[in-house]
């Protein structure tokens, strides 16, 4: 129930007619079609949908990764419709965590200083010893000297996982967290994201095939073909 008082705190997100296409003039593929969303700051909200049905691609473009071709985009009262990809870069550090499914690693860097490089950017202190301490939580502190190539693909996902939540951001995002995992580590990785968010309020938004993990969710929206068209919130 949405309150009837104004709140001090924007919303963690709010989109507006949000549309993304590509490929060239004549040839546009319409991938998003306008979406509306509001996600209040504090929400733990799991994307569901097919396949194609434009998660991932959503998710890309609330949190910055990718810009919106229409509509508008204010992300934590901050506003994202227009700014250049530097500007963007710069508004995501240390503020925006983002967990893709392709786990972008930097290979020439082992698991510790993947996960320590973008506090280390950020300017915040202690990060090597925040990221030894995230990997650990993650279940992988016997592995911060080794490289994502010596890593099983869980553990990389772990990795990611570990880098993501270890400059506490407000607002995460996560596109299938639990996908390569078997379901004790994935049961111990929803564990984690959920007591972080215990911990800092942050805002959780998650796209899942994972029931477990969609019913501990507040809120759950599904897709269909580039639009939003069922925005369940739980009692
Ligand atoms: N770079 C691209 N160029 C053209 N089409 C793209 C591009 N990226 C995604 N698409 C198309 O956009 C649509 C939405 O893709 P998206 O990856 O967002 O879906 P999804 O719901 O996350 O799917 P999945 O569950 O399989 O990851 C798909 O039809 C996809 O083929």
């Amino acid at each position: 129930m949405p309150s009837t008082f104004p709140s001090e705190t924007p919303p963690a997100i709010a989109a507006n007619g949000l549309t993304l296409s590509l490929g060239g003039p004549g040839a546009e593929v319409p991938i998003l079609r306008g979406v509306d969303l509001s996600v209040p700051a504090g929400q733990t909200v799991a994307l569901l949908g097919a396949s194609g049905s434009g998660k991932s691609s959503l998710m890309a473009v609330l949190s910055g990764l990718e810009r919106g071709t229409g509509g508008s985009l204010d992300v934590a009262g901050q506003d994202f419709t227009g700014l250049s990809e530097d500007a963007l870069a710069r508004a995501r550090r240390g503020r925006i965590g983002i967990v893709l499914q392709a786990f972008h690693l930097l290979p020439t860097m082992t698991a510790l200083e993947n996960v320590a490089t973008p506090m280390e950017l950020a300017g915040m202190d202690g990060a090597m010893e925040r990221a030894e301490a995230e990997l650990a939580a993650v279940g992988l502190g016997h592995r911060i000297g080794h490289y994502p190539t010596q890593l099983s693909g869980g553990e990389q996902q772990r990795v990611a996982i570990a880098r993501a939540l270890a400059p506490r951001p407000p607002l995460l995002f996560a596109d299938e967290p639990t996908g390569n995992l078997d379901s004790e580590t994935g049961d111990a990785i929803i564990d984690l994201l959920f007591a972080r968010r215990a911990e800092t309020g942050a805002t959780l938004f998650l796209i899942t095939h994972d029931p477990t993990l969609a019913e501990k969710c507040e809120r759950v929206l599904e897709m269909h073909d580039g639009r939003i068209v069922s925005d369940t919130v739980r009692a």
